[in-house]
C-alpha cells in the first residue's frame, strides 16, 4: 500500500535518512521503531508531504508522492496523528472530528445558497459520521464537551478519531501511547486492532516496546537513518543488530525492554 524505495533525506550536510526501503502491506499493523533521533518522524513527514525526499521515491497504491502537497496526499487516502497532540482545544469533541471530514463535503458558497437542503444533509451526515468515530474511540459520551477538558489519553484518542474522519485507507500514528498509563495503553491496543478489522491499514511509530511487540504484524527498525532490521516482532526482539542499536544508547529509556 505504502512503499519507500531507496529514500534519502538530508538537511544541509546532515544525512537523516539513507536508502530507506519499506513496504507497508494493506490491512497490516506496521511498526517503525528506533532509538531517539533515528529518523522515524522524518519518515512520517516524507510520507505525508510535510517534507520532500532528497532521493528515491515514495508511493501509495503505486502512485508516486513526489511533489504532492499534504492536502493532495490526504486525498490519496492517508491521514496522521502527531507526536505533540494537535487538536482544537476551544472546540467540542464533535466539532474537532467534523472539521476532519470537511474534505468530503462538496459545496462552495454558491452551492450552499442554491442548495441549502443538500448542504444541511451533508452537514448532518458529517456529524453522524463524527459521532460514530467518537464511539469507536469510546468518546461519544463526551461529544459536546470542550476538548480542553480531556485527559491526555483521551486527547490522543480524539486525534485518532479526527484523522479517521478524512476517510483514510492508511492511518499513521506518531507515538500513540506517549503519556498514557498501562490500562489506557491496553485499551488503545484493542481499539487499534478494531480499526484494522474495519479495513484500515496502520503504520505507527512508538517507543513503547511492549505495545509495539504486542500489536504489530511487522516491524522495521531505524538506526542512524538506516533500516537495520525488518520482520515479525519475535525476530526483531532477538535480532543482535537491534539489541546493539539500543544498547549503544543507554540514554534511551526504551533500551531495557528490547533485551530478550
Ligand atoms: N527540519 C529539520 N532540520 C534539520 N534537522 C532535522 C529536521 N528534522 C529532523 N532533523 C534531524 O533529523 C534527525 C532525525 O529526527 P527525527 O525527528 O526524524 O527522529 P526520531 O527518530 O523521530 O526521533 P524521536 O524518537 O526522538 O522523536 C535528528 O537528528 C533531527 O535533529
Amino acid at each position: 500500500m505504502l512503499e519507500f524505495d531507496s529514500v534519502s533525506k538530508s538537511f544541509g550536510g546532515l544525512h537523516v535518512l539513507q536508502d530507506v526501503n519499506l513496504r507497508v502491506p494493506k490491512g497490516s499493523i506496521f511498526g517503525l521503531i528506533g532509538p531517539n533521533g533515528a529518523g522515524k518522524t522524518t519518515v512520517f513527514n516524507l510520507a505525508t508531504g510535510l517534507l520532500q525526499a532528497s532521493g528515491g521515491d515514495i508511493r501509495i497504491h503505486g502512485q508516486s508522492l513526489r511533489g504532492l502537497p499534504p492536502h493532495q496526499i490526504t486525498r490519496l487516502g492517508m491521514a496522521r496523528t502527531f507526536q505533540n497532540i494537535r487538536i482544537f482545544k476551544e472546540m467540542s469533541l464533535l466539532d474537532n472530528v467534523v472539521v476532519g471530514s470537511h474534505r468530503h463535503l462538496h459545496y462552495g458558497l454558491g452551492g450552499i445558497l442554491l442548495n441549502l437542503t443538500g448542504f444541511r444533509a451533508q452537514e448532518q451526515q458529517a456529524r453522524e459520521q463524527a459521532l460514530e468515530l467518537l464511539r469507536w474511540m469510546r468518546l461519544e459520551h463526551k461529544a459536546d464537551e470542550m476538548a480542553d477538558n480531556l485527559s491526555y489519553g483521551e486527547q490522543r484518542r480524539l486525534e485518532i478519531a479526527r484523522a479517521l474522519a478524512t476517510q483514510p485507507e492508511l492511518l499513521l500514528l506518531d507515538e500513540p501511547v506517549a503519556g498514557m498509563n498501562a490500562s489506557e495503553k491496553q485499551e488503545l491496543m484493542q481499539e487499534i486492532r478494531q480499526i484494522r478489522e474495519r479495513g484500515y491499514s496502520i503504520f505507527l511509530i512508538e517507543h513503547d516496546m511492549r505495545f509495539v511487540m504486542g500489536l504489530c504484524d511487522e516491524i522495521a527498525v531505524l538506526n542512524f537513518g538506516r533500516i537495520i532490521a525488518h520482520g515479525q516482532p519475535e525476530a526483531i526482539r532477538t535480532n543482535p543488530d537491534v539489541i546493539e542499536a539500543y544498547l549503544g544508547r543507554e540514554d534511551d529509556d526504551t533500551a531495557p525492554e528490547v533485551l530478550p
